[in-house]
């Protein structure tokens, strides 16, 4: 049970009872690390799955990709172009997977976008940081990083 004098825990906290010591302590349900200390924060999941789409533009850390090979559009068009995007599936227009399938300058194109499980570190800090604070299932508004924009979908 999570309830009990000071309200409810954080996200991805549970309660325990030592076996051995009858002490109360706190496991992360994702990491399956425990502390002695009530947490204050949601748990750090450590690792997150997400799946992205990703408009390039002419100053892209690497302007070309499976779509096209060499890549012309502006930022600003790149930037119309992602938040046109993410309207399309907010409404229910298109799903994220068709649009990362088809439209999506990163080879996980390929895998409706999926990037696969990854952890702090891994991917570039700007698009790491959105990803971090998303909830399962969630859609980032766009996000910047060298590569171009990106709209991120958390699935685990
Ligand atoms: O870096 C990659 C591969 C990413 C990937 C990771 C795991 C599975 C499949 C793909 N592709 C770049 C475009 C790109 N830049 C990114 C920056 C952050 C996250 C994903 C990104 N994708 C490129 O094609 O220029």
């Amino acid at each position: 049970m999570s309830q009990d004098k000071d309200g409810p825990l954080p996200e991805g906290w549970e309660m325990r009872t030592s076996r051995s010591t009858g002490m109360t302590y706190f496991l992360n349900t994702y990491t399956k690390k425990s502390q002695w200390e009530r947490p204050e924060a949601p748990a750090d999941p450590g690792e997150i799955r997400c799946s992205h789409i990703l408009v390039k533009h002419a100053e892209s850390r690497r302007p070309s990709s499976w779509r096209e090979d060499k890549i012309t559009r502006s930022k600003e068009e790149a930037s119309d172009l992602i938040k046109s995007y993410r309207k399309q599936i907010v409404a229910n227009d298109s799903s994220f997977v068709d649009i990362a399938t088809k439209y999506s300058d990163c080879s996980s194109a390929k895998r409706g976008g999926d990037l696969g499980l990854f952890g702090r570190g891994q991917m570039q800090q700007a698009f790491e940081e959105e990803a971090f604070k998303l909830k399962v299932g969630q859609l980032s508004k766009p996000v910047e990083t060298d590569s171009g924009f990106h709209i991120i979908l958390r699935t685990v």
